[in-house]
């Protein structure tokens, strides 16, 4: 008998792995100085160019499921130039397993009306009934633009649940017991040792696999570090300080005992690093009373972490309920931890936020 989702998950692993490649060669191409430093063009081509792919892929397996997406392509119908370098790469992305692509995929996306037609399918509203995909492209756009952490995201919740979780982080280290750090090293155009893919499936536990652009390799189980002594604990948040507080997070780090700094990273990066116990602990503080978290965000990231034994709960301790829309509308902040001290980093973070 096949595992639940199994379908579902070989899909989403191949997609993810296309469209990651569609944004490792859009990023080359900027790097090769065919556009400017300061052209902000490389990650919108590689948004819409992965989105597309993803969609499509999608679409061809799962046509009756509704698809939540982060880019509208009302903007790519009025401009051409725009949507014909999109194109180019959409047009040309292949990966070296073919047979699988074709297989597993679907066909090629047939022009670039098509592809605009695919582009503007990630337009649900989300909620509480049947089977929904959640699209990042890129996540971490300061990330990629910088070279640096970001993920191409992709997760299937039905009825409100997430089943499927799938991250591609092009920048992580392959090697799962690497240390955790955002750094890629100094020559920013060569992938060797880099490139994985966290997966997991709800009751199946979660695994990496090096992403690469051919076959896909087998999967390893990954799992938190198990975590007993609180001062070896290392914590991860975003790099850009208008996404979470970081001096909320020092003192809540301080409160706990936690004696190195924290490590800044984008994108579900995040997620990836602590399930597979390169890091502990993520910290993603509210830095605003009015800031919605994008349902894109973290659907993947929440199964992985949970599915490779962490906790995930927004700030006031509840899980995060993706059954309300494109938004993460009931909740405040993210805290993931292994299961065994979530509870007790939950209580630091209500003495210094200030919630009872
Ligand atoms: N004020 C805010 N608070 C929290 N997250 C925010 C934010 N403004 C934007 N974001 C989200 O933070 C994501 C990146 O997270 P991180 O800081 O962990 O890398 C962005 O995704 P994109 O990069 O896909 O736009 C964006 O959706
Ligand atoms: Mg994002």
């Amino acid at each position: 008998m096949t595992s639940p989702y199994a379908k579902e998950l070989e899909v989403a692993q191949l997609a993810v792995q296309r469209a990651a490649l569609l944004t490792k060669r859009v990023f080359h191409e900027k790097a090769k100085g065919t556009v400017s430093k300061d052209d902000k063009s490389p990650v919108t081509v590689g948004d819409f160019g992965a989105q597309a792919l993803i969609i499509s892929a999608l679409q061809a397996n799962f046509p009756a499921d509704e698809i939540v997406a982060e880019e509208e392509s009302a903007q790519l119908r009025a401009d051409p130039s725009l949507r014909d370098q999109i194109w180019e790469h959409v047009r040309s992305t292949r990966l070296d397993d073919a047979a699988s692509e074709e297989a597993v995929l679907g066909g090629a996306v047939k022009d670039a009306e098509a592809m605009l037609d695919l582009i503007g399918q990630g337009n649900s509203q989300g909620g509480a009934r049947g089977r929904i995909w959640a699209i990042d492209p890129i996540d971490g756009t300061k990330g990629f633009l910088r070279g640096g952490q970001y993920a191409v995201c992709l997760a299937l919740m039905v009825d409100g649940d997430v089943k499927v979780g799938v991250l591609g982080c092009p920048n992580l280290p392959v090697n799962d017991s690497a240390a955790l750090t955002a750094d890629i090293g100094a020559n920013q155009t060569d992938d060797e040792g880099r490139g994985v893919i966290f997966s997991a499936v709800i009751g199946q536990g979660a695994t990496s696999r090096p992403l690469g652009s051919g076959a896909l390799a087998k999967g390893q189980k990954i799992s938190m570090k198990p975590i007993t002594d609180l001062s070896s604990a290392s914590f991860c948040e975003s790099v850009e300080a208008g996404h979470s507080n970081q001096s909320e997070s020092a003192q809540i780090a301080q409160k706990l005992g936690i004696t190195k700094p924290s490590v800044r990273m984008d994108s579900q990066a995040k997620y990836g690093s602590i399930a597979r116990g390169a890091g502990d602990i993520y910290l993603r503080l509210p830095t605003s009373k009015t800031y919605q978290e994008k349902i894109w965000d973290h659907a993947a990231g929440d199964l992985i972490v949970r599915e490779a034994g962490g906790q995930v709960t927004d700030t006031t301790g509840s899980r995060l309920d993706f059954s309300v829309g494109r938004t993460l509308a009931s909740n405040r902040g993210v805290i993931a931890a292994p299961a065994a001290i979530h509870s007790q980093v939950i209580k630091v973070v209500q003495e210094v936020l200030g919630q009872k």
